[in-house]
């Protein structure tokens, strides 16, 4: 195994470019905008609903403007003619101001609340689509690298896309049609008035048009800098053990700085166009600017008899709503920028290859155990020229015969005993279990199980850690198991036995965890297991208790062991010797003694000497014919 946190896989994204490392671009930009698109898909009824609501709450707006001139006319016209005010006039209009404002408001919070449930629903289909096909993905496809950016779709992108969702449609239409409407209504007054509520709007968006040129793309790139100041970051906390042991803090803290610097620096360039708009959006939008055109040039006007004041006090209360409504057109397009992102990554995720169903193929059962690997070949890159990790493999595993993997390391024993275990599907070849290729098989797990370095237990109690694969175990299975994996007594001793929670309750040592997850292996009863000589890195009392353990599981069944160690391999029924990917030998030990590759394996380890005495206890599979474990 190439690492101890992932099964049978590198941290280098094998499965294609990780789309996180790709400066955005204008192009990346539109495809964000095309990812969004079909991403809201399945709320787009709702959002076209919320839309529509928030334009006929943008046109109401214009109704308390229109009472307010129509009091303020029957106003006027009493104190100019000097009769009594028509009060029942004056109270109709008022209720107009009251129920259309109100109506307004309602109309306004219940397409909130409409685009507000749409977003919850969003999230909630998303998150199905992603946990669907990260069902079928192949298994080697959860480096690292591809957990976080599991971790961020789910979290952070599932979040950004609330803005774009919950109060884009409705904050952006209202951002449009309520000034629009406003302005028509401005005109209707009276087209110089009008022209006066939008006279600075034109200086206002010739100095946003050269000030924000080319922000998409940047605002976008902000978005892709965070993240990789958040990955330094992460980087320096998951790492600041090994860091600290090997006094590299400066180093590493240095890498986290940097990128700090350079988002600074970023920042400091990308805000600053935007404080200019600020600015210069301030002055030219400015209350008092706006007051002044509006209320003094609309006093010439009414002094003139050409308008009323009571037209002047409508068109510039209409003309001050106007910044408001651009900055809310603002926010809701960066919004948009930023977003576009996050749905760029979502569906990313979402269309993440998968391996072709079994049950595709008709879900067949084998019916002998004998496994063969015919002219299989494997890259971890998806490129037609990729080095080939497994290049042209055929063998046979004898049903109820062990077999042992060996090589120098990084020679392929891990990549081909994954390959049987479907974490990918080879580039060509095939790999039959009876005869019946492994993709058509739908039961493969139950058939197939594997026992590997990285034990993976979850946060659940002992008892559902071990019977993960076989919930319906009855509590004296799962004891019987433990007992058999040699790890019963100390599951007694733990605070609640085996309803212990692992993480939360207590803690368990590698060896420990090693041999719960052979009793997990044990349970399911998988006729054919492939297993990791894991137990180089415990001590010799727990790697006496593994090998018992192992024994106890490798009895009776077909097992594939990938041998770190050349003792390991002695006594079992045949050795695979790879090398390069290829393989280079099969036979048992003795006859492979006179073979170079086999013979240089034992000089390289140092184990040479220790050939002639290595004894049959250190192998799972030749103790496993002489132990009174057996399966179940
Ligand atoms: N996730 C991965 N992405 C890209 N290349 C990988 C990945 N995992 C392994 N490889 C490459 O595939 C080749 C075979 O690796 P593999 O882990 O199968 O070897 P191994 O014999 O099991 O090594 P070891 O004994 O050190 O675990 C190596 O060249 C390795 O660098």
């Amino acid at each position: 195994m190439t690492t101890t946190t992932t099964v049978g896989v590198s941290d280098t994204a094998p499965f294609g470019a990780d789309p996180d490392s790709a400066e955005p671009s204008a192009a990346q930009q539109k495809a964000g905008a095309r990812a969004l698109k079909d991403l809201m898909k399945p709320v787009a009824v709702p959002l076209a609903v919320g839309r529509v609501l928030a334009i006929v709450s943008g046109i109401l707006a214009v109704f308390p403007y229109i009472a307010l001139v129509q009091i303020g006319g029957v106003l006027l016209d009493a104190y100019n003619s000097g009769v009594a005010v028509d009060g029942d006039e004056v109270n109709r209009w008022i209720r107009v101001l009251v129920i259309t404002f109100a109506l307004r408001l309602f109309i306004y919070f219940i397409a909130l609340a409409i685009t507000h449930v749409a977003d919850i629903k969003l999230g909630h289909v998303i998150q199905l689509r992603l946990v669907r096909r990260f069902a079928r993905v192949p298994l080697g496809w959860f480096t690292s690298t591809n957990s976080g950016r599991v971790r961020k779709g789910l979290q952070d992108d599932i979040g950004a896309i609330h803005q774009l969702i919950a109060h884009q449609p409705v904050d952006g239409t209202m951002a449009t049609a309520m000034p629009l409407a406003l302005m028509v209504y401005a005109f209707v007054i009276d087209w110089r008035l009008g022209l006066l509520a939008i006279a600075t709007l034109p200086l206002y968006i010739l100095a946003m048009a050269t000030q924000m040129r080319g922000m998409g793309v940047k605002t976008a790139e902000m978005d892709h800098r965070l993240s990789a100041v958040s990955a330094r970051m992460v980087e320096f906390v998951t790492g600041i053990t090994v860091v600290k042991a090997f006094g590299r803090v400066g180093h590493s803290h240095h890498n986290y700085q940097r990128a700090a610097d350079e988002f600074y620096e970023f920042y400091a360039d990308w805000v600053k166009p935007l404080i200019r708009v600020g600015a210069l959006g301030n002055s030219l939008l400015a209350v008092p600017l706006i007051l002044v055109i509006n209320i003094g040039v609309g006093s010439i006007l009414v002094h003139n008899d050409v308008v009323s004041a009571a037209d002047v006090l409508a068109t510039s209360l209409i003309a001050l709503l106007i910044p408001f409504a651009i900055e809310t057109l603002m926010n809701s397009m960066w919004a948009t920028q930023i977003a576009g992102a996050s749905a760029l990554r979502l569906v990313g995720l979402v269309n993440t290859p998968v391996l072709p169903r079994a049950d595709q193929g008709g879900g067949r059962t084998p019916t002998a155990g004998d496994v063969t690997f015919d002219g299989v070949s494997y890259s971890y890159g998806s490129e037609p020229d990729a080095t080939l990790a497994v290049d042209d493999v055929s063998f046979t595993l004898r049903e109820g015969t062990v077999t042992a993997l060996i090589g120098p390391s990084g020679s392929g024993k891990s990549t081909i005993a994954t390959l049987l275990a479907r974490f990918d599907d080879p580039r060509s070849g095939t790999i039959s279990i009876g005869d019946i290729p492994i993709q058509e098989m739908s039961d493969l797990y139950s058939r197939v199980g594997f026992v590997l370095q990285d034990p993976q237990l979850l946060g659940i109690s002992i008892r559902d850690n071990i019977a993960l694969g076989r919930p319906e175990a009855t509590d004296e299975q799962v004891r019987q198991a433990a007992s058999a994996a040699r790890i019963l007594d100390e599951i007694e001793s733990l605070p609640a036995g085996f309803d212990t929670v692992y993480g939360a309750d207590a803690g368990l040592s590698g060896g420990q965890a090693q041999r719960i997850a052979i009793a997990r292996a044990l349970i399911v009863d998988a006729p054919i297991l492939i297993l990791d000589e894991a137990t180089a890195l415990t001590d010799p009392e727990s790697e006496h208790q593994i090998q018992k353990a192992l024994s106890s599981l490798a009895h009776g069944r077909t097992v594939l062991v990938i041998a770190h160690r050349p003792e390991v391999v002695k006594g079992v029924d045949q050795i695979i010797v790879v090398n390069a990917g290829r393989v280079t030998a099969i036979g048992t030990h003795e006859e492979l003694l006179d073979n170079r590759d086999y013979a240089r394996l034992w000089q390289a380890t140092g184990a040479a000497g220790r050939l002639a005495a290595a004894s049959a206890d250190d192998m799972p599979a030749a103790s496993a014919r002489d132990n009174d474990g057996g399966r179940r």
